[in-house]
């Protein structure tokens, strides 16, 4: 099925901008609400306005014009089951055959007054679920960002239920069931085709175990004002979802016309071993992809001339290796020493003998990536509390094992990413980016970037080397353009993964191999304004 645009009030280009950028939690959605009660808006004016642009985005999604429908509408006890009875209303009046399933004795007021308004106007309702069994989709106002408790019992098999019938579901702003902050299931949860997130974005809807709940996500914007957004979350959002517009303003574009190699960043990747040479080849291909003006490459020295093979354009330094292959010692060029670089990325490949190398980056004062194998020996040395000290930024690039092994005494990643990796970031001082499906970054200040969209394509091996040197590479060149490193990162991780998604769309989810992934850098910029 073709879907339309999302239904979009008329907005300045930069609340759009800003609203597309801000994630809440629960608590912090519920202040913000009660501000707009407070200040007059009636409650039930709200849910009115609310749910009726919820009702038009379902008639995008399912026409009359294309079909006869019969829709299920899920009724909570709560606001999101009266949002959900607004919605029943609207589309009873516009035709639809309307099904209303309302299993609790107990409603909030309002929602217990529409339920009354929508049983006079003659909708069928009933706390059946049979009768749902034939509908075409089904609208979920069970809970909403209100659900603090675990689902059991009746309502848990009823759920499960309509997941098992496998209908569309559209889910009012939350699939019912998931925790509004951590994206956990609470027993069980609907299994939405669409969510339709009202007014902010929460923060649930952005964790890797919510993401086969969620479906297709959507904001809907109700025009909250950003005087009472920031009155709740401050001037910064503490939480920012990575946009198209921020990833590209940090680019180094336009280039000065007068400029040269050296002025537009020079990056030394330290990487490979000959056990795995081909995660050299890669991080440097991604570094190649970024631009840099100038790119060396520190390898083992039986690696060097598959390396110039690949990469005629870099200044391959083929080092003394190790009895297995590894990098034993890093030799410069004569007269060179690590500050002679814009920014280090290194760890890719290196495998845990390369130790003393992972110690001398550190102790150099340049902006540094440490990834992979870089990880696991920083993780083996303890010496993540020195990274406080380090004058340069550290950028930390682990996927879920690897931050386990670094971070042992932090929250779960598993239970709730975000605030693992803030956690992270303060015990560090490093600006920590935490691989994943909805990749997370934080600085030590707390403020984190989620990557909004990604692709499973990139679920294999070597496209995380990819990530790292396109990092160092735009590193290199953010040096001296005092954009914040954290920006950077969040850049790199938007941009990874735009190309993953446009490499998918050419050549399916199996398509995109990481030397291929590296074709595809290039193109998102050419597909996009810049
Ligand atoms: N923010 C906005 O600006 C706007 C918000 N709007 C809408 O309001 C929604 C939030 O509404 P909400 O606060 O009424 O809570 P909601 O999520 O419907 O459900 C909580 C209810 O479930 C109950 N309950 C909990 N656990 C349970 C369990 N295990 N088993 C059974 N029951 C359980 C709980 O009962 P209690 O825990 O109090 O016993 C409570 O009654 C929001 O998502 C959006 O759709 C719009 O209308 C307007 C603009
Ligand atoms: N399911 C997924 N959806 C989106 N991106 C993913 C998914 N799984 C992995 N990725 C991305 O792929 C990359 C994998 O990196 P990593 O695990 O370090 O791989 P490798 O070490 O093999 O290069 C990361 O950027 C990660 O965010
Ligand atoms: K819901």
């Amino acid at each position: 099925m073709q879907n339309p645009s999302p239904i979009q009030i008329k907005h300045s280009p930069n609340r759009q901008e800003y609203i597309a950028k801000v994630v809440v939690t629960a608590v912090q959605m519920r202040d913000i609400e009660e501000r707009i009660f407070a200040t007059g808006m009636p409650v039930a004016a709200l849910m009115e306005k609310v749910a009726g642009l919820i009702a038009l985005r379902v008639q995008q999604l399912f026409p009359l014009s294309s079909n006869s429908y019969r829709v299920g509408i899920l009724v909570g006890p709560g606001h999101n089951g009266g949002d959900a009875l607004v919605v029943a209303r609207e589309l009873h009046f516009r035709g639809y055959e309307v099904w209303i399933y309302s299993p609790f004795s107990q409603l909030k007021e309002l929602t217990a007054q529409h339920l009354e308004y929508a049983q006079s106007l003659g909708i069928s309702c009933d706390g059946n679920i049979e009768q749902l069994r034939n509908c075409d989709f089904l609208i979920d106002g069970l809970f909403g960002f209100g659900l603090e408790r675990q689902l059991t019992d009746a309502i848990a098999s009823t759920i499960n239920q309509f997941n098992e019938w496998q209908q569309p579901i559209i889910s009012i702003d939350i699939p019912s069931g998931l925790h509004t902050d951590t994206g956990e299931v609470l027993g069980t949860a609907i299994r939405a085709t669409y969510t339709l997130c009202l007014g902010l974005w929460k923060l649930g809807l952005l964790q890797d175990h919510a993401l086969e709940y969620v479906g297709k996500a959507e904001l809907i914007d109700f025009d909250i004002t950003l005087a009472d957004i920031e009155s709740v979350l401050g001037n910064t959002p503490r939480i920012r979802r990575i946009t198209r517009k921020t990833a590209l303003s940090t680019l180094p574009l336009p280039r000065p016309a007068v400029t040269h190699k050296y002025k537009e960043g020079h990056l030394l990747l330290i990487c490979g071993s000959r056990r795995y040479a081909g995660g050299a080849i890669l991080t440097a291909l991604g570094a190649r992809a970024s631009g840099v003006g100038m790119l060396s490459v520190a390898v083992p020295e039986s690696l060097k001339y598959l390396l110039v093979s690949h990469l005629p354009e870099a200044l391959i330094i083929g080092c003394p290796e190790t009895e297995t292959g590894a990098i034993l010692e890093l030799t410069l060029p004569e007269n060179t020493d690590l500050s002679a670089f814009s920014a280090i990325a290194c760890g890719p490949g290196l495998t845990r003998e390369a130790t003393p190398i992972v110690q001398q980056v550190i102790e150099s004062d340049r902006t540094l990536v440490l990834d992979a194998d870089g990880l696991n020996i920083l993780a083996q040395l303890e010496t993540i509390p020195t990274l406080q000290k380090r004058q340069a930024t550290t950028v930390l690039t682990p996927h879920t094992g690897e931050f386990h092994r670094l971070f042992p005494t932090v929250s779960d990643a598993k239970h709730d990413r975000i605030t693992a990796v803030r956690e992270a970031a303060a015990e560090s001082g490093a600006v920590v980016l935490l691989k994943g499906a909805r990749t997370a970054i934080a600085n030590s200040q707390g403020i984190v970037w989620i990557n909004p969209e990604s692709t499973p394509a990139l679920a294999r091996g070597g496209s995380g080397d990819v990530l790292t040197g396109l990092l160092g590479g735009l590193l290199a060149q953010a040096t001296k353009k005092q954009i914040p490193v954290e920006d950077i990162v969040a850049t790199a991780a938007w941009w990874h993964s735009q190309a993953g998604i446009l490499a998918a769309q050419e050549r399916t989810e199996l398509g995109v191999d990481a030397s291929t992934l590296t074709q595809y850098l290039m193109p998102v910029l050419s597909t996009h304004e810049t």
